[in-house]
């Protein structure tokens, strides 16, 4: 589990370190890390050319500090000083000793570089990057150097991952302390390349803000697919629908339900014919869901339509003492009351727009801020939320770490791909995960199968569906 804080939290660590330590000595631990990243990166040291982008504060000491250890061991470092005025004094001191020089010529100095070490902005960067730092990139991508981020790429959010104007696209991003959100949420996440993390014995407070499954985490929570012949124990899912106009929705959410090793998919809802068709396996139930036999979860919404039918659907789901997952044209009709009043775990999976209009605001303003968005509706609902996006984010009601999707692709963008993540998210309901489990490990699943089913070509929902198995079989080995 990789687990990040923000520069708030982060501070106020690294404060009281220093506050235990001679001056300067956590810089000199962070620059030891960086070095040692940088030459094994580098592979031979000896000869190679290193460029250092220097900015005015700390996160310019640390590139100096590290450029000085690299120049020590026989490569050639030169320093290019974005704000001359403010460059750290000890770095640039260190850096001279050890052989190293300022650049006179900063284009004619990146385009020889080997390695290219962005010590604009770290934690302190606000906004983009600055036109001085900005007229370099070009230089940067033709010199085709290694690039090497230090603590975050210049020009990314730390706190939200946005990207607000230019900034540096890192080969790598050699981090300190604790990884930070800008580094595990997309487009910043895209940004930072392979993440390393160096340990400088920050103390953290024990629960993190944010937290990115990674395999094991995912193979430990799955459960064993074919572990028993009683489907109750696999996880019986209900599925309620489709209308009359969006058969198609049904269909996949029950595929994205039965291809997650649910035991059973009991379907209710205008679409069965569309359904058994499609899969002779899913139990039809014409009547409402209360009568359509025991399920341990609920997925209502998708294609649900606004008629009354569906409205009475979703009211009779919503009254159901089981784990729900509500969904698409559920959200927009579910009672926030009624929602609020269930005492069985519910899971909401909206995307921006359907989270703005749950929050009652602009979809812009919860793409600006998609932390705080997917944490006020989890209050507000006394529910899990998934907000699907680029990276998607699954928040708990009760507040604590915000779980954040690492394998999200644009390919989930395809119409219908949303049926599918409802329909595997609430088999893994049934199957007992808790609703932030079950959110964080489907959303998990649902981007592997998408990369699996792509692989470089366009790919549709029913073909995310489709690799759901082989993203399964991935994961646990
Ligand atoms: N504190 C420590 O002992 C350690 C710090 N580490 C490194 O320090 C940086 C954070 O350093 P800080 O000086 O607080 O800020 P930055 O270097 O990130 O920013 C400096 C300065 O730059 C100006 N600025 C803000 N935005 C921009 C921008 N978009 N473009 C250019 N300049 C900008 C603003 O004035 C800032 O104050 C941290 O990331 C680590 O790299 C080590 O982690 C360990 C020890
Ligand atoms: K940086």
């Amino acid at each position: 589990m990789r687990t990040a804080f923000g520069v708030e939290t982060v501070r106020t660590a690294e404060r009281e370190l220093m506050a235990r330590l001679p001056e300067g000595a956590l810089m000199q631990r962070a620059a030891a890390g960086l070095a040692a990243a940088c030459a094994e990166l580098l592979g031979r040291v000896y000869g190679k050319r290193v460029v250092l982008l220097v900015g005015g504060g700390d996160n310019g000491g640390d590139a100096l500090y590290a450029g000085a250890r690299l120049a020590r061991r026989g490569a050639g470092v030169t320093a290019v000083l974005l704000a001359p005025e403010r460059a750290h004094e000890g770095g640039l001191k260190a850096l001279r000793a050890a052989g190293g020089r300022v650049s006179a010529a900063a284009e004619r100095d990146i385009a020889g570089a080997d390695l290219v070490l962005d010590g604009i902005v770290g934690i302190g960067g606000k906004g983009g990057l600055r036109p001085a730092a900005a007229q370099l990139m070009g230089a940067v991508r033709e010199s085709g150097a290694l690039v090497v981020a230090v603590d975050l790429p210049s020009g990314v959010e730390a706190d939200t991952g946005e990207v607000l104007g230019d900034a540096v696209r890192a080969d790598a991003t050699v981090t300190f302390g604790t990884y930070k959100p800008g580094l595990l949420i997309d487009p910043a996440r895209e940004r930072a390349g392979a993440v390393r993390l160096i340990d400088i014995g920050l103390g953290l407070p024990a629960v993190p803000e944010l937290e990115a499954l990674q395999y094991a985490d995912v193979a430990a929570l799955l459960p064993v697919p074919g572990a028993s012949s009683d489907k109750y124990r696999r996880g019986v899912v209900g599925i309620a629908a489709g209308s009359a106009r969006y058969p198609g929705a049904a269909v996949l959410a029950v595929a994205g339900a039965l291809r997650s090793g649910a035991g059973a998919v009991r379907y209710v809802g205008p679409a069965a014919d569309a359904v058994i068709a499609r899969f002779p396996e899913a139990l039809v139930h014409a009547g409402p869901p209360s009568r359509a036999g025991r399920v341990q979860a609920w997925v209502v919404g998708p294609g649900l339509g606004d008629d009354a039918h569906g409205r009475e659907q979703l009211r009779d789901v919503l009254a159901a003492d089981v784990p729900v997952l509500v969904d698409a044209d559920g959200l927009r009709l579910a009672d926030p009351e009624v929602v609020r009043a269930r005492t069985a775990p519910t899971l909401l999976t909206p995307h921006a727009g359907e989270a703005a209009a749950l929050l009652g605001v602009e979809r812009s303003e919860v793409e600006a801020g998609r932390l705080a968005a997917v944490r006020r509706l989890a209050a507000e609902y006394r529910a899990a939320v998934l907000l699907k996006g680029a990276t998607t984010l699954v928040a708990g009601p009760e507040g604590g770490p915000v779980r954040v999707n690492p394998t999200g692709t644009s390919w989930l963008a395809t119409a219908g791909s949303g049926d599918v993540l409802a329909g595997l998210a609430g088999a893994l309901l049934a199957a007992g995960l808790t609703a932030v489990d079950a959110g964080s490990v489907g959303a998990y699943l649902h981007g592997l199968a998408a990369r699996l089913a792509a692989q470089g070509a366009p790919v549709g929902a029913q073909d995310v569906a489709a690799a759901i198995p082989a993203a399964w079989r991935d994961v646990r080995g």
